[in-house]
């Protein structure tokens, strides 16, 4: 008997250790659910009417920080038998047209409007009118509507660039894409199979970022399980992402309670036939006739087993089952009914680099081991080399078939953008160098989607803020300048504290005007602000390494100079803009103390 028929639990692949601390993600969550439609509605500016105090001021208004100076209303004592009261007190009911003229305070009949038990408000309209009650905190005195001062009347009234901005968001799933139908139709192919109840090839999906890989298996999976619906036959698809949900246990204890819900809605649908067809059954057993019963008793017995069935199914806590019975769980799920399961594992290379392949492994030997169910698995990577770090028989059995998603040239990148502008943007709003200025820039970064709908977005968003009436080139080259500075921003704001510290020392060294910043005074600086924040001083190799990874990250360029007889050394320059750099450094809690440093680093450099 080989291995394969092994349980899961016993193969000890499934592991034993118990996976403190880990949280399920819910999937859901990450799942696309905007549909878009909402944000095309920009709210129309309300005028006013809808206040809730409608006084018309008139000659004297009401003082409402000190009510007591407001004529009449110091004297309650005042006879209501003058007349003024009634057209005050009438305001708003359109059947008294005495009440057409404006509202002054003597108008007010206090007898009627202050209530003793609440001596702030004012009832307005008579007993006919019905009453609406006013406090005289909300009264507002000017002419003008009451509830806004015209914040956002300037930004609504402009006539919007956008039809529907969040066709252009990352969240957005396209109905259309463009330059995929190739790769799209060869996951049809393979997929197909579970459409005939038989076990589709695992597929692996490689690409580099942006390339379409997510978007066009959620629409293959999206078609699948339409088709499966329509033709009723049971294939299932579950999305996993990776990046989030990174450890075996948090894997298979998402899929284990994704399933057991789904059974269990099942069961609730076959409880609640069974519970109307039972007492029908009972009385007439020609009731039966079509059923898969042939006894009421039968009926009865079935009840009974699905409503064990269902308070068995315990969904797999948070944190803290050995990963063995999270396993069984999961595999006791998935085999409880007929049907093929697809598994997408999006991000998988962050799963195997976070955990190993342990999920793959027992993900991939399944099969052997399920009686009702079959399952295949999706992983898609946009590291092409993450396979070298798999088991061989990991790596054969997930890489059944493969498909590449190659990087999409200028051209194609217009035509996905101009799908979605059509949609995205207002006739006209698009000036025609915007469209090909976007493709070309995301082209030369390396082909990504992803980055051509957001500069696309952002310019937009730039020339509705400068209240634009169209998108020009102008707006797309500020786009691109905002998003390469946000990306630097983010680097830098999640580098290390000593790689902050080197990083700081630079931009100090050339804002005091030093030429060619060489390794060596970059290393004297950084050690003076170490002693200023108490931090550890590395060795200067190890800062010369540090120095390295910022120009790997594009933060610095660091050029290796020969000083002939003097050896060689590193020449730095900043490739970041030096001001938003530094702010960002410094609203680093540590960092933040340095900026006394200042006066300090420039003395160094009169000595
Ligand atoms: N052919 C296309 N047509 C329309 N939109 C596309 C196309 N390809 C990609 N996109 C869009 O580009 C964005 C990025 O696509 P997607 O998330 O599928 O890329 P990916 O290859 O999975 O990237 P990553 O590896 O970074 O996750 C999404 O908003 C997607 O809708």
């Amino acid at each position: 008997m080989d291995e394969e028929t092994q349980s899961g639990d016993e193969n000890g692949r499934a592991g034993e250790d118990v996976d403190e601390g880990d949280v399920v993600e819910s999937e859901s969550s990450a799942a696309d659910t905007t549909d878009g439609s909402e944000s095309a509605n920009s709210p129309k500016p309300t005028d006013g009417s809808g206040s809730d105090a409608q006084f018309d001021a008139g000659e004297q208004p009401l003082d409402v920080d000190d009510p007591s100076r407001n004529k009449g209303i110091e004297d309650p004592s005042r006879d209501d038998s003058d007349g003024g009261g009634e057209s005050a007190t009438s305001r708003g009911d359109s059947s008294q047209p005495e009440s057409a003229e404006p509202v002054t305070a003597e108008d007010i009949d206090i007898e009627e409007s202050i209530g003793p038990e609440d001596p702030d408000s004012i009832r307005v309209g008579d007993s006919t009118a019905g009453t609406t009650e006013v406090s005289l905190d909300e009264v507002v005195l000017d002419d003008d509507d009451g509830d806004s001062q015209g914040l956002f009347d300037d930004l609504l009234s402009g006539e919007p660039i956008f039809e529907n901005k969040e066709v252009l968001r990352p969240s957005y799933t396209p109905r259309e894409l463009p330059h995929r139908t190739e790769q799209i139709n060869q996951m049809a192919t393979i997929l197909v199979s579970a459409l005939r109840g038989e076990t589709p090839s695992n597929i692996l999906i490689y690409g580099k970022t942006g390339t379409g890989k997510t978007a066009s298996a959620k629409f293959v999976s999206q078609e699948l399980e339409s088709t499966s619906k329509k033709y009723d036959v049971p294939c299932e698809v579950e999305y996993i992402n990776c990046e989030v949900t990174d450890t075996q246990y948090r894997v298979l204890a998402q899929l284990a309670n994704k399933f057991i819900e789904k059974n269990q809605d099942v069961i609730e649908t076959e409880l609640d036939e069974l519970n109307e067809l039972h007492p029908q059954a009972v009385d007439d057993p020609t009731a039966l006739a079509g059923s898969a019963y042939e006894t009421a008793d039968e009926v009865e017995s079935r009840i009974e087993e699905l409503e064990s069935d269902r308070d068995e199914m315990e969904p797999v806590p948070m944190t803290g089952w050995p990963t063995d019975r999270v396993y069984s769980t999961f595999f006791d799920a998935v085999d409880y009914r007929e049907r093929v399961v697809v598994i997408m594992l999006d991000e998988i290379d962050k799963l195997v680099e976070k955990s190993g392949d342990d999920t793959l492994y027992n993900l991939s030997r399944m099969n052997s081991e399920l009686d009702n169910s079959r399952i295949s698995i999706m992983g898609i990577s946009n590291d092409l080399k993450f396979t070298d770090f798999l088991d061989p028989r990991v790596k054969s059995s997930l890489g059944e078939e493969e498909i590449v998603f190659p990087p999409y040239d200028a051209n194609q990148l217009r035509d996905i953008l101009q799908h979605r502008a059509n949609v995205a943007f207002k006739d006209d709003a698009l000036t025609d160098d915007v469209i090909p200025l976007c493709a070309a820039f995301a082209a030369q970064e390396h082909g990504d989607a992803r980055r051509a709908l957001d500069l696309l977005r952002t310019a937009g968003e730039l020339a509705e803020r400068g209240q634009a009436d169209t998108v020009e080139e102008a707006h797309v080259r500020q786009a691109q300048d905002k998003i390469e500075l946000d990306r630097v921003v983010e680097v830098v704001r999640t580098l290390p504290t000593q790689s902050k510290i080197v990083l700081f020392a630079t931009i100090l060294l050339e804002k005091n005007g030093v030429r060619n910043v060489n390794t060596g005074e970059v290393f004297n600086i950084y050690k003076r602000l170490c002693e200023e924040i108490d931090a550890d001083v590395l060795t200067q190799r190890r800062v010369t390494d540090l120095i390295s990874e910022l120009d790997m990250l594009g933060i610095v360029n660091a050029v290796v100079v020969s000083k002939g007889r003097y050896g060689r050394t590193k020449e730095i320059s900043l490739s970041v803009p030096i001001d938003e750099t530094e702010a960002v450094l410094l609203s680093d809690s540590r960092l933040g103390d340095i900026e006394n440093a200042q006066p300090f680093v420039q003395a160094r450099f009169d000595n």
